[in-house]
């Protein structure tokens, strides 16, 4: 197994630029994180990726060879999205044994330890079914079927805090089991940030973040202190939002932070999580981001 890389990619619809010369890679058996706000483009990348939409220019390539409209490559991927691509009136055993029969094999046997686990019934109609539900047995299908790239959008989209919590269990169970690509699209950051290893952040189109998960919280700081001494310390540092509260100030720090700087007694330094620089970084402010 090789390589995803994305180049240059850019997709217009009218005038409106989506995606804006994005270019990324996904290594072999990797977890990945898609962080972006709403509208910020992340469906219309996955779209693109697994063939649904044409981008307007650039390419995806697996193996130096375009993914689009190329089966054999397109049949090593799988995309979970709101989308239901199933019949109403089809029975879930059904639709198991016909993405079976479009895949080539389905691993029956994770597929039954999740019906039973999530407790989903293999003889309900897909129509039928609640709108967690209908999360539910796409993500059976995505953990089931015999690919190398697995590509989510909104996974959880309906579910409970304890399905969301055994789909998470069963995601890296099944990582462990067999490794292979996962590219989670969310906006539930807290919850996938211990799972995912690397993360882009995507923000009007463009990549903004593209790093480990460790090494972008190990850059992100939380200065706090009086006004002036924080304002002072932080001087020239690239900061990417700020709080006040009376005569308290934190800046939120991106990048490294110059070791040659006093940090004086009244000063906290602490790291950020991902949730809360991903709201900073994305929230319009001018902002430097050192790749
Ligand atoms: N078929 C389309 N025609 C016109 N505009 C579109 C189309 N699909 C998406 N867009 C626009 O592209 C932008 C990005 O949409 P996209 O669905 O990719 O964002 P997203 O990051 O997945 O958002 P969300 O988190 O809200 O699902 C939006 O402004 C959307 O309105």
């Amino acid at each position: 197994m090789t390589q995803l890389k994305i180049n240059h990619l850019s997709r217009k619809f009218g005038h409106h630029e989506v995606l804006k010369d994005v270019s990324l890679t996904l290594e072999p058996n990797k977890i990945y994180g898609l962080l972006g706000r709403n509208g910020a483009g992340k469906s219309t990348l996955l779209n693109i990726i697994s063939n649904r939409i044409f981008p307007s220019s650039g390419s995806v390539k697996i193996d130096d060879q375009s993914v689009i409209e190329n089966d054999r490559l397109l049949s090593n991927m799988f995309l979970m999205s709101e989308i239901d691509m199933y019949s109403e009136r089809m029975k879930i055993e059904k639709i198991f044994k016909q993405t079976e029969l479009s895949y080539g094999s389905f691993d029956w046997t994770k597929a039954r330890q999740l019906v039973q686990k999530f407790g989903v019934k293999l003889d309900a109609k897909f129509g039928g079914l609640s709108t967690g539900y209908h999360s539910i047995v796409k993500l059976i299908i995505a953990l089931s079927v015999p690919v190398d790239y697995v590509f989510f959008d909104e996974p959880v989209l309906g579910l409970d805090a304890n399905h969301r919590e055994l789909f998470y269990q069963e995601l890296l169970q099944t990582y462990e089991d067999r490794p292979r690509t996962f590219l989670i699209s969310t906006h539930l950051i807290e919850e996938i940030a211990p799972i995912v290893e690397h993360v882009f952040i995507l923000d009007k189109g463009k990549i903004l973040i593209d790093g480990e998960t460790q090494s972008i919280v190990a850059n992100s700081y939380a200065i706090t202190g009086p006004n002036q001494a924080v304002e002072q310390y932080t001087d020239g540092l690239n900061v990417i939002g700020h709080n006040t509260l009376g005569g308290l100030r934190t800046d939120y720090v991106y990048g490294s932070l110059d070791d040659s700087r006093v940090i004086p007694d009244t000063v906290k330094i602490e790291h950020v999580d991902l949730q809360k620089l991903f709201v900073y970084l994305t929230d319009g402010g001018d902002y430097n981001v050192e790749k």
